[in-house]
């Protein structure tokens, strides 16, 4: 099938282009696994060349192209030849080996860098849309898988195609008739290749489909421990990833049993070539049409042509997966980037004035969560967004940080439409910390200085104490040394989002971007922390979504949103004199509106 063949060819011939700076590498691999061949098909010859020595004495091949007439010296000649071909035979094994291996490793590495870095620059959306596993699969799973191929598949094809050759020539030097004979089984075997891996391609696919799924099993539900633990899920939960795990095992019984069902079809043909070279050969050698050393080249040649090919079936699995898991990498690298960089730098220093015109947002193919907003914030202003929760508070500082790009309207940082600018223009400039802030494995200080890596000890405890961490930092065994565990697990989550507000502030960002970064603590810490901000944000702007009210009756101008409009907006003064929504919810955090007196 022709509209097969550009599916079939083009990941390793993508692979092939892609990775230029390794083809030396590869033809290097290529000549010495050549030259390795060679001198592992010579043996046998010198095998046909000694009988031929013993049986014909001075009329030998041996003596008659050396000009020695001794058997003895014949064979000492032979031996010393031998001892020769043995040494290149285990040089280029080794240099073949050496540059095979380095070849499979350097691409597994720079596949991996590659694909990674490519991962990193998608857009939060494509990363939402699904499952971790299966990125995770694809840069460990399959980048390995290829690896493998590279390591071992690659030198197997490439031998195997070798010895076909270099057999073919000798039996064709010796015997037309041997050659066919000798020959016939392989014509069998690649077709009946092709015919297994036509059919192993969707087992395969399967086996992919399954392992994603199993490994995102496996992640979500170490991420969630604590949530199986405090509901007693775990047999609940062993019984789901047994579930995973089997249908993964299922899958590659079937590929397995496709594929080992391969080999008796093989050895039957090695069977039919072998039994050919036998009889037909011996019987020529006792009409003397066939000289004795010749016949036994031939009988131990049918061996090494036709044995290795019981490891098709082996390299073709290989080749299958190799070929599977590059497409997909490939094809990783190839999802576009929906939230590319502009090129435009912003004007020193910043200003940082936000502006939204007509923003209509939403997600994937869902419907708006955002409609018509506008929505000017002053440099140097502090202004707040409230609403109740799922109003679209969280969705309009995404766009602020262009994680996600409207659907309709603009959004504008300092004058210009934030599309056009780059990264560090606009998130350089932007102190973000998130409704669920994420801690990396390191010391306190290494979290605290994420956004500015060279910052100095001074600088790391005046972010801190701007965030009022300082105490809790200072108390903890090694102050800023301490160690955070995996997501800030050692650490309270007030106690996160004190480091996550300090991490934010030590990079002096013209704009804090604060998303309900105080809802964690208690109501004295967030009383010092608002002290602190607002030293903070005496020069800078401030955008801060937050739920309680009394966090933000100092903002500049407070908006407040109702299922993605903005419905009020204005002072606090000025909302509660308006006695609107946010009158309505003030009342109900400062205690005025009860409806029932609390319990207890
Ligand atoms: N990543 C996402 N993919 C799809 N829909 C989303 C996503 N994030 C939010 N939404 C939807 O967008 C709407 C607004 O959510 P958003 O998180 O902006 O609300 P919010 O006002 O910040 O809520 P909260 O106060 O609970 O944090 C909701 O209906 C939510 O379901």
């Amino acid at each position: 099938m022709p509209e097969d063949l550009p599916a079939a060819v083009q990941p390793l011939r993508s692979l092939w282009q892609r990775y230029g700076a390794y083809r030396s590498r590869f033809v290097g691999a290529v000549v010495a696994s050549t030259v390795n061949k060679v001198a592992d098909v010579v043996p046998e010859l010198l095998i046909g060349a000694a009988v031929d020595v013993v049986v014909r004495g001075d009329q030998s091949l041996v003596g008659e192209v050396l000009g020695v007439e001794s058997r003895f010296a014949q064979l000492g000649w032979l031996a010393v030849i031998n001892a020769v071909v043995w040494i290149i035979e285990s040089l280029s094994e080794y240099v073949a080996s050496v540059l095979w291996r380095g070849l499979a490793q350097g691409v597994e590495h720079d596949m991996r860098v590659e694909a990674y870095d490519h991962v990193q620059h998608l857009d939060l959306g494509w990363h939402e849309s699904r499952p971790a596993g299966s990125t995770l699969a694809t840069l460990n799973d399959d980048v390995n898988q290829l690896e493998r191929f590279l390591d071992v598949g690659a030198p197997a094809i490439l031998q195997t195609t070798l010895n076909v050759l270099l057999v073919g020539a000798v039996f064709a030097a010796a015997s037309g008739q041997l050659l066919l004979f000798a020959f016939l089984p392989i014509p069998v075997i690649v077709v009946g290749s092709l015919v297994f891996q036509r059919r192993l391609e969707p087992l395969y696919d399967r086996v992919r489909v399954a392992v994603a799924d199993l490994s995102s099993t496996l992640s979500s539900n170490i991420s969630g421990i604590a949530t199986i633990k405090a509901f007693t899920a775990e047999d609940r939960e062993r019984d789901r990833v047994a579930a995973v795990s089997q249908a993964y095992r299922e899958a590659n019984t079937a590929a397995i049993r496709s594929s080992a069902a391969f080999v008796p079809l093989v050895r039957v043909a090695i069977l039919t070539g072998f039994t050919c070279t036998l009889l037909l050969g011996g019987w020529a050698t006792l009409r003397g049409d066939l000289a004795i050393g010749l016949y036994s080249v031939l009988v131990f040649m049918t061996q090494r042509l036709l044995w290795p090919l019981t490891e098709v079936a082996e390299v073709l699995d290989l080749y299958q997966r190799g070929r599977a898991s590059a497409a997909r990498i490939l094809g990783l690298l190839e999802v576009p980037v929906t939230v590319p960089a502009g090129s435009t730098a912003l004007e020193r220093p910043v200003r940082g004035r936000v502006e939204l015109r007509g923003v209509r947002a939403g997600y994937a193919d869902g419907p708006d969560v955002l409609h018509a907003i506008d929505m000017v914030v002053p440099a140097g202003e502090t202004h707040a967004i409230v609403g109740s929760t799922g109003s679209g508070k969280s969705s309009l500082l995404r766009l602020v940080l262009r994680f996600d790009d409207p659907r309709a309207g603009t959004v504008h940082f300092d004058g210009q439409d934030v599309r056009d600018l780059d990264w560090d223009s606009l998130r350089g400039s932007l102190g973000y910390v998130a409704q669920d802030v994420f801690m990396f494995a390191g010391s306190v200080a290494d979290n605290i200085a994420y956004g500015r890596p060279g910052a100095t000890r001074e600088e790391i405890l005046a972010a801190a104490e701007g965030a009022a961490a300082l105490d809790f930092i200072e108390a903890m065994p090694d102050g800023l040394d301490s160690w955070v565990g995996e997501r800030g697990v050692t650490l309270s989550g007030g106690q996160r989002q004190r480091l996550a507000l300090a991490r934010a502030l030590l990079r002096d960002p013209a704009v804090l971007v604060l998303d309900e970064a105080t809802s964690a603590v208690d109501n004295e810490t967030e009383a010092a922390i608002q002290r602190s901000l607002r030293k903070a944000t005496a020069r800078r702007t401030a955008i801060v979504v937050a739920h309680r009210l009394s966090t933000v009756r100092h903002a500049h101008r407070i908006w407040v949103l109702d299922a993605g409009r903005v419905v009020e907006a204005g002072t606090h003064d000025q909302l509660l004199e308006h006695d609107g929504a946010y009158a309505a919810l003030w009342r109900v955090q400062t205690g005025e509106l009860t409806e029932q007196p609390q319990a207890g």
